[in-house]
């Protein structure tokens, strides 16, 4: 079933003739369960793609669909969560680990012992010790700041989750188990990703579909089983090889 899709969505910034075209024309579906890979080169159009899906931007031409309906992004609040590059973003510097896991479920129960039982058991599937609930941010290593990125985008059972450059800034070997764990937690939870990539390798380990994207446009969109054999734009077969 498809989950989330983007139909010949187009995203200008900028008029006359110093229009900027981030997207042009590009679709292409994450069905449920599924994960689909994103890759391209700086400036390819990727981070405007994923706003547009998380339905953060509207295209100006085109449409974006979620279960089939139009996009509106407060009736998805919760069903949809981002993982960011850089989780010093995302986390407050100034809350706990367990505060800042627990913010996303807060805005929708009041049920406090709830929460707390809910985020013990965030905590544990993104295997975090318990302990490192009551720390600061900046008393994280790089990737445990990653996993808690990723326990507090999990917390309202997202059916979808963008992953935008969600390991690119960890070294490699934390970046294998993050990206070990990502694939855990699909299976055991089931959500659609969209995930975000310069890096074809990363992509290739993950996802089930691999789209590329050049200039705006969607180039590649392949099954990773034809990502090697199959990949028939130059651009994408440079990107493959550069590694
Ligand atoms: N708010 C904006 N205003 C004007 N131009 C923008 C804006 N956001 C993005 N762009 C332009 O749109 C194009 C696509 O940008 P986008 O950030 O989507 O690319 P990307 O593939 O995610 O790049 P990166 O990997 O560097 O993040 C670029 O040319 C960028 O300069």
């Amino acid at each position: 079933m498809t989950l989330v899709e983007l139909d010949a969505v187009s995203v200008r910034f900028g008029t006359g003739a110093r229009a900027v075209h981030a997207m042009r024309e590009v679709s292409f579906s994450v069905d449920q369960g599924q994960t689909v890979g994103l890759v391209g080169e700086s400036g390819s159009g990727k981070s405007t793609a994923a706003s547009v899906a998380l339905g953060l931007r509207a295209p100006t031409t085109g449409a974006v669909r979620f279960d089939g309906q139009p996009l509106r992004r407060r009736r998805v609040a919760g069903e949809m969560q981002a993982v960011l590059q850089h989780p010093m973003w995302a986390l407050n510097p100034r809350m706990s680990v367990a505060a800042s896991i627990a913010e996303p479920l807060q805005v929708r129960t009041r049920d406090r012992a709830a929460v707390r039982a809910r985020v013990g058991e965030m905590l544990e599937q993104v295997a975090l010790a318990p302990e490192l609930g009551a720390r600061h941010p900046h008393e994280l290593s790089g990737g445990q700041r990653q996993r808690v990125a990723i326990a507090r985008a999990l917390i309202t059972s997202p059916r979808f989750i963008v992953f935008d450059e969600a390991v690119s800034a960890l070294d490699v070997s934390v970046q294998a188990q993050i990206l070990q764990l990502i694939q855990r937690l699909q299976a055991e939870h089931g959500f659609g990703a969209l995930f975000i990539s310069h890096d074809m390798a990363v992509v290739r380990y993950l996802a089930d579909r691999v789209v590329v994207m050049r200039g705006g446009e969607v180039v590649e969109d392949a099954g990773a089983a034809d990502v090697v054999a199959g990949f028939t734009h130059p651009y994408s077969r440079a990107l493959l090889e550069e590694r």
